[in-house]
C-alpha cells in the first residue's frame, strides 16, 4: 500500500507543471485546428445577377442568371434562376406598331423586378439580343427595325436594372454563344475536356457549331471563331443558316407547292384530313420567299394534308441546294462544313419537336425513327387531335412537317449518318439552365470566362484542414515524446544472474 502511494507521489505526470503544460499544449492545438477550419471556410454567399432578353423570331424570353458575388471572375458557376416567356409573338412582328414591342416586355420585366433582390437592381446588367426575326426585318425594312429597337430601348431604360443595350446578334455570335453555353454548363471548358457541338433550331434560322480537329479556320474564315478560355485554345466552326429555322422552311416548302398559284394543295407534310384556308399574301410575306410569290394567284388557297413522310421529305429536300460547293466539303447552299466530330447537343425546336414525337432517344436506329415518323404523319388529323387534346393546335398541326425537316436537315443537310446520329442528344436544359445563346452572351459581355486558367488555391479546403490536423497530431506526439525523461520507469524485475 505504502509502495503504491510512493509510486504515485513520484509519478512526474502528476506534477502541477506537467499538467499545466499538457493543458496549454492541448488548448493550443485545438485552437490551431479551429482557426484553420474557420479561416478557410467559404464565407456566407452573396449573389450577383444578370438578365438577358432573347428576342427570337417567334417569341421573346427573359432569363435571370445568378452567381456567387466573390467568384464572378473565375470559377463561380453561373446558373439560370428564372425565365419568363413574353406573351405574344416576337418583336419583329410589331413592325407596323412598334410601341407594342416595348409594351410586350412589361410583364416579364415586372417579374424580373420581383425575382432580383431590390438592393441588387442597379448593379444587375440587362441585355437584349435579337436574332433572325430582326435580321430579316432589318433586311426588308431597316427603318421599321430601327423603330422596333427604339420602342424596346425606351421600355428597358425605364427599368431599375443597369441597361446595357439592345442589338441584333450576328449569326456567327448566335452559334458561338450557344456552343459556349452548352460547354460551360457541362463543365467542359474549365476542365479542358472534349467539347460538345451545338445545334440550335429556331423559327427563322438554325445554327451548327462544333470543334473539329481537321479544321484550323483557314478554309472558310467567315465560319471560324477562335476562343481562348481557361487557358485552352478553341477553333470553333460555326454557321447560321438564315431562313432555315422551322417556320421559314415551312414557308419555303409551301412556296414550293404553290408556284402555279393553285386554289388547293395536297401537302404530304400535313396529316390526312387536315384542311385550312390560307392567305397567299401572308404566306409570302417574308424575305425568305417573297421573290417567289406567284403572279396572278388568288387571295387564298386550301391547304390540305395527305400525310406521307417520303413525299414530304422530297419537298423538304428541294429547299436545300446541293449543287455547288467551292470548298473541300459542304453542308448545303455552298456552305463549307468540316467533318462532323464529337457529341452534339440539339436544343430549342429540335427538342420541342423530338420530345413531342417521343424520339429523343438517339440510340433508336435512324431507320426505326423514320418508320415511326412515317406512321405518325399518316395518322388522320382528327385522330391526332383526339390523342392530344391539350396541345395547342398551331403546334400540333406542324409536328409531322417539323420532324421531317429535322431528320432531313441532320442527315442530308449536315451529313449525320445512321452511326453519328447517335452522337446527338436532344436537350432542353443542362443542370437547370436552358440551352441557348443567352448565357454564353452574358458570360462574354461580363468577362466571366477568363482567357487563362484561374489561380486555384494549392489545396482544396478539405485537404487543407486534414493536413493541419495531421500536423497538430504530430505535434502532440512530439510533445509527449519530449516529456520522455519524466516518464515513470517501468519497474521490471532485475535479472538475477
Ligand atoms: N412545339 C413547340 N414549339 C415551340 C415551343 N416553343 C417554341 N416553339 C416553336 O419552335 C420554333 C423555335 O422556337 P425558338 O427556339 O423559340 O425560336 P426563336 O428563338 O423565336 O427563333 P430564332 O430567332 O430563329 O432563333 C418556333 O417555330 C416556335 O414557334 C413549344 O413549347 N412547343
Ligand atoms: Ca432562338
Amino acid at each position: 500500500m505504502s509502495a503504491q502511494r510512493e509510486m504515485k507521489e513520484k509519478n512526474p505526470w502528476h506534477t502541477p507543471v506537467t499538467i499545466i503544460i499538457t493543458v496549454i499544449g492541448v488548448i493550443a492545438i485545438v485552437a490551431l485546428v479551429t482557426v484553420a477550419v474557420l479561416q478557410n471556410r467559404p464565407v456566407s454567399q452573396k449573389y450577383k445577377y444578370g438578365i438577358v432578353l432573347d428576342a427570337g423570331s417567334s417569341h421573346t424570353a427573359l432569363y435571370i442568371y445568378e452567381w456567387p458575388a466573390e467568384k464572378d471572375n473565375n470559377t463561380g458557376r453561373v446558373e439560370q434562376t428564372h425565365s419568363c416567356k413574353v406573351k405574344g409573338k416576337g418583336i419583329s412582328s410589331y413592325a407596323s406598331e412598334p410601341w407594342k414591342a416595348g409594351e410586350s416586355l412589361t410583364l416579364c420585366m415586372q417579374e424580373a423586378e420581383q425575382k432580383v433582390p431590390k438592393k441588387r437592381h442597379h448593379e444587375t446588367p440587362l441585355y437584349l439580343g435579337a436574332t433572325a426575326g430582326m435580321r430579316l426585318l432589318n433586311m426588308e425594312n431597316s427603318s421599321a427595325s430601327d423603330k422596333v429597337f427604339q420602342a424596346v430601348e425606351k421600355a428597358l431604360q425605364k427599368s431599375p436594372f443597369s441597361y446595357q443595350g439592345a442589338r441584333i446578334l450576328s449569326g456567327q455570335e448566335e452559334g458561338a454563344f450557344g456552343w459556349v453555353t452548352v460547354n460551360y454548363l457541362d463543365d467542359r471548358l474549365m476542365q479542358g475536356l472534349e467539347t460538345t457541338g451545338a445545334l440550335d433550331l429556331g423559327g427563322a434560322s438554325t445554327q451548327i457549331s462544333f470543334v473539329s480537329d481537321n479544321y484550323d479556320g483557314s478554309e472558310s474564315p467567315s465560319n471560324s471563331v477562335a476562343f481562348r478560355l481557361y487557358g485552352n485554345d478553341y477553333n470553333l466552326y460555326t454557321h447560321s443558316f438564315l431562313c432555315y429555322g422551322k417556320d421559314q422552311v415551312l414557308r419555303m416548302a409551301l412556296a414550293q407547292q404553290t408556284q402555279s398559284g393553285p386554289r388547293t394543295i395536297l401537302d404530304p407534310c400535313f396529316h390526312p384530313g387536315y384542311t385550312e384556308i390560307k392567305n397567299y399574301s401572308v404566306l409570302y410575306d417574308s424575305p425568305c420567299v417573297s421573290d417567289r410569290k406567284p403572279q396572278g394567284a388568288p387571295v387564298s388557297f386550301n391547304h390540305r394534308g395527305n400525310g406521307s413522310f417520303g413525299q414530304c421529305q422530297e419537298i423538304v429536300k428541294s429547299v436545300f441546294n446541293f449543287t455547288s460547293c467551292k470548298y473541300s466539303q459542304c453542308s448545303f447552299n455552298g456552305v463549307f462544313q468540316p467533318l462532323l466530330q464529337g457529341p452534339f447537343g440539339a436544343f430549342s425546336a429540335y427538342y420541342f419537336v423530338m420530345n413531342f414525337l417521343n424520339l429523343t432517344d438517339t440510340s433508336i436506329p435512324l431507320d426505326t425513327v423514320k418508320d415511326k415518323l412515317t406512321r405518325y404523319c399518316a395518322t388522320p388529323w382528327d385522330q391526332i387531335k383526339l390523342q392530344h387534346p391539350n396541345v395547342k393546335l398551331n403546334y400540333l398541326e406542324e409536328y409531322c412537317f417539323s420532324g421531317t425537316y429535322i431528320l432531313t436537315l441532320l442527315t442530308e443537310g449536315y451529313n449525320f449518318t445512321s452511326e453519328s446520329y447517335s452522337n446527338i442528344k436532344f436537350i432542353k436544359k443542362i443542370k437547370g439552365s436552358d440551352a441557348g445563346w443567352t448565357l454564353g452572351y452574358m458570360l462574354n459581355l461580363t468577362n466571366m470566362i477568363p482567357a487563362e486558367a484561374p489561380d486555384s488555391p494549392p489545396l482544396p479546403h478539405a485537404g487543407y484542414v486534414s493536413i493541419v490536423t495531421i500536423i497538430a497530431l504530430l505535434l502532440v506526439v512530439l510533445f509527449i515524446l519530449s516529456l520522455r525523461p519524466l516518464w515513470p520507469r517501468c519497474s521490471k524485475q532485475p535479472h538475477i544472474i
